[in-house]
Order: structure tokens, then sequence, then C-alpha cells
């Protein structure tokens, strides 16, 4: 399973070479195992590519950001942290507050909106998350 998601690869569509450069994208060509996280505490999809050459075999990396580091520090605070990452054993301290749940997008909708280049293959629930 690969989860590049900042990277240049060549490729062929319609008998063309080019260069597909991903940036906050994974591949997601037929039968390709990926992964899809959604934050500290809202649960990651393993999915299996569409190979949607529309989109040039690729899906999203991941829920993606609502909001900037430096809104998310300012929006929440540390209680609202603790809140959002009730049952997940993790950091819970200042320095992780950009990184709240609540920064992020819904990792539901995310996927909803990419039903057209990936199949859900599980979806994982998490018990520890460790910030490196
Ligand atoms: N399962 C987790 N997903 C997370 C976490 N922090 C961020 N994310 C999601 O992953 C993507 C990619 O993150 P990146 O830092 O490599 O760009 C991001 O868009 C979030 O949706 C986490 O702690 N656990
Ligand atoms: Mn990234």
């Amino acid at each position: 399973m690969l989860y590049h998601h900042n990277y240049v690869a060549e490729e062929r569509y319609d008998d063309v070479d080019v260069l597909v450069t991903r940036k906050g994208a994974i591949r997601a060509g037929s039968g390709e195992l990926g992964i899809i996280p959604g934050s500290m505490a809202t649960g990651t999809y393993i999915v299996k590519g569409l190979g949607n050459a529309e989109a040039f075999n690729s899906a999203s990396h991941g829920a993606g950001r609502r909001m900037s580091r430096t809104k998310a520090k300012k929006t929440f605070t540390l209680a609202d942290f603790k809140a959002q990452t009730d049952g997940v054993e993790c950091r819970k301290d200042s320095g992780v507050i950009d990184e709240i749940p609540g920064a992020y997008k819904d990792i539901q909708s995310v996927m909803a909106a990419q039903t057209d280049l990936v199949e859900v293959v599980a979806r994982l629930r998490q018990l520890i998350c460790i910030k490196g």
C-alpha cells in the first residue's frame, strides 16, 4: 500500500505521456489500495481506487483543513480539544491545538464527494494517536 501525497509521476493518458503532480492527493488507480485519514479523532478510511481517468487516477489525501493552524489556535481552547479527542489516547496540551478535529473538514462529507474516485474497503477508528 502506498501513501505518497506530494509527488510527481510519469503516467500515460489518451496515448499521451504526462507528468501528474499530486499535491495533497493520492494515486487511486483501478484496484489500488490507499489510506484517507480524517483527523486525530474522526477515523481513517482504507480505500480501493476506481481508476477514474478524468481525475487522472487520483483522490483526496485526507479530510483536509477547514481552517489554518493559526485560526485553529485562536478559535479553539484546550477544553475544546479534550472534548473533541475524548476516547482517543493522545497528547492533550496547548502544543497540539492546531490539530484539533474541528480544524479539519468532515471526513464523511469528503468521502461522499469522491465516490467516483474510490471505493471504501474499511473504516478505522483510532484508539491511540501519536504526533511525530
Ligand atoms: N488519522 C489522522 N488523520 C489526520 C491527523 N492529522 C491530520 N490528519 C488528516 O490527514 C490528512 C493529511 O495530513 P498531512 O499532515 O499529511 O497533510 C489531513 O488532511 C487530515 O485530514 C491525525 O492525527 N490522525
Ligand atoms: Mn499534507
